[in-house]
């Protein structure tokens, strides 16, 4: 059984890998279904689970995983947000979010006038591809949390709910 990541992002991939060191660890690109710019934890989720769905309708015998990062309001704050989806061989389905944290408000103001997260952060921090290295939680935090370690905790959530979920199918 491989697993089967949809994203070609590089933060998301080596997430993946750093929680299945020795499994094979296939990427793909399959649509979201949801905005560029997920702006609440319902969109950003159902984002997640419909790349895993889109993975699963392809290569159903192997594990598929969907991640999706997006922003969701708190009170005054607009938060960082990230989900995954795992889909096993029998269409049962995983969900795990991410560590948040608040954006500060030079970047609120350019997501609620319509900009991308990935474009804002670049133009911030003066950097290229941001969204596929540290990510904006990388950025903020002062790379104390990279987006592949945020990543990775949603995947160990992921691995560790479908491990207890195969070890009580089978006591039962
Ligand atoms: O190729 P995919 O898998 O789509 O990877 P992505 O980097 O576009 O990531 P998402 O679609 O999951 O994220 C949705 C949007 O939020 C942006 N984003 C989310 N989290 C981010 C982060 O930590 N750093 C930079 N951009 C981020 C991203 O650029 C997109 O515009
Ligand atoms: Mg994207």
């Amino acid at each position: 059984m491989k697993i089967i990541l949809g994203s070609k992002n590089k933060a998301k991939q080596s997430a993946v890998k750093l929680v299945y060191p020795t499994e094979t660890v296939e990427t793909i690109d399959v649509p979201s279904f949801v905005s560029d710019q997920p702006f609440s934890d319902k969109e950003t989720l159902t984002g997640a689970i419909n790349r895993a769905n889109e993975i699963h309708k392809r290569f159903p015998e192997h594990l598929a995983i969907g991640l999706e990062g997006g922003v969701m309001r708190l009170h005054d704050h607009l938060f960082l947000c990230n989900w995954g989806a795992l889909v096993d061989p029998h269409n049962q389905l995983y969900i795990a979010s991410g560590a948040r944290i608040p954006l500060p408000s030079e970047l609120v103001v350019e997501l609620d006038r319509g900009q991308e997260l990935g474009r804002v952060i670049d133009s911030f921090a003066n950097k290229i591809d941001v969204r596929q290295s540290e990510g904006t939680i990388g950025i903020l935090t002062e790379n104390i949390v990279t987006r592949e370690e945020m990543f990775a905790h949603v995947v160990k959530q992921l691995k560790g709910q479908y491990l207890f979920y195969q070890k009580t199918m089978n006591n039962r």
